[in-house]
């Protein structure tokens, strides 16, 4: 039997990209309408590396919030090798920062300031452990020479593997996750060490780049990869296991930034986001299942709890605009101008 109503728990978005001014106004009601709280990440430029930076963007986001949203940002530092055990230790006692998300340098989208080399973190990261504030991973290796297909599987093995050793306590979570080794390394790894995954990754595999053209809205960080590794991602996020959950990676670049010559990496998915992974999960006849995926993992992972309001979709097809704000936030969501299988109730589609 086809449902056509599925009332969850309002779910949380575990990786998104809200930006700063115009382009956070824009954005974050798309979140706001959907999720209940949102990990929020701090590539920003300049990057928010303290306490006082995040207190100070968290702010700005609480401003930006339409009235009568509720909405909760939870705050991350981005880790330098200039990140002090100190650092750690304020940011805790913050109550506000949620984690501390390591972009090796190079790897992705304002990752200048990330980490060369991991071993000069080895403090601060023995303080998070201590601190028990996790430690969120953009997990691709950036050496030229390796494939960038194969960046993620070659992070897994070369620092991955040692990190998990030398930290056994540190809660880590592997972000947006897109083969079929990172998906084995995190189910067969000890309960600290979950992943998240993305709506795109569980939807798309890499033709989606090339489909009739190249198509630089489908392009994002880490790469979309062949079919095996997406039915891997897929058969994960739909396990009922408590180490997946939603994170939809949400990254607005304007449309000029994507429709480039050097063209960005991000996809924008936010004002869509639960719809397209209901899709995923009842292609799979697992519908049962989004809800731990999407309500209940995350906090449980991040200590937090469970939200209590709810959030209905109703089995009603809408199309997605071609284009969503103006101007200089002019941007090209997932899906533009196609149909979206569910709606949330309430929501106009
Ligand atoms: N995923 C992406 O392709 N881009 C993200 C950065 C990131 O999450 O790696 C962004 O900030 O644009
Ligand atoms: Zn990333
Ligand atoms: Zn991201």
């Amino acid at each position: 039997m086809t449902a056509t109503r599925l009332t969850l728990t309002r779910p949380d978005d575990w990786h998104l990209h809200l930006r700063d001014g115009d382009m956070l106004a824009r954005v974050l009601p798309d979140t706001a309408r959907r999720f209940g709280r949102a990990i929020v990440m701090p590539n920003l430029v300049p990057p928010v590396v303290n306490a006082a930076l995040a207190g100070a963007y968290r702010e700005r986001i609480l401003k930006a919030l339409p009235a009568g949203l509720d909405f909760e940002p939870l705050m991350t530092l981005y880790l330098t090798e200039r990140t002090t055990p100190a650092d750690i230790a304020e940011a805790k006692a913050s109550g506000f920062v949620h984690a501390v998300k390591w972009y090796p340098a190079g790897a992705t989208t304002n990752s200048d300031s990330g980490v060369q080399q991991i071993s000069r973190c080895h403090e601060t990261l023995a303080a998070m452990e201590q601190h028990d504030l996790p430690l969120l991973i953009h997990g691709e290796v950036t050496d030229a020479h390796v494939d960038v297909f194969d960046r993620e599987a070659v992070f897994i093995d070369t620092l991955l593997r040692p990190l998990v050793q030398r930290y056994p306590k540190l809660r880590i979570v592997l972000e947006h996750i897109t083969t079929r080794q990172a998906a084995e390394f995190v189910a067969a790894a000890p309960a600290n060490v979950v992943a998240t995954i993305t709506p795109h990754h569980l939807l798309m595999n890499r033709n989606a780049i090339f489909t009739g053209g190249i198509r630089p809205h489908h392009y994002c960080l880490p790469v979309l990869k062949r079919e095996e590794h997406r039915l891997a991602l897929v058969a994960a996020a739909t396990s009922g296991s408590p180490k997946f959950f939603l994170g939809t990676d949400s990254a607005p670049h304007t449309r000029g930034a994507k429709e480039a010559a050097c063209g960005c990496a991000g996809m924008y998915s936010a004002h869509g986001a639960i719809e397209l992974y209901a899709e995923v999960f009842e292609q799979e006849n697992a519908l049962d299942r989004l809800e731990g995926f999407a309500s209940f993992h995350g906090p449980d992972f991040y200590r937090l709890p469970r939200n209590t309001g709810t959030i209905t979709l109703v089995r009603e097809p809408w199309v997605v605009p071609a284009e969503l704000g103006e101007g200089a936030t002019a941007l090209v969501p997932l899906r533009a101008g196609t149909e979206l299988a569910w709606r949330v109730e309430g929501l106009a589609g």
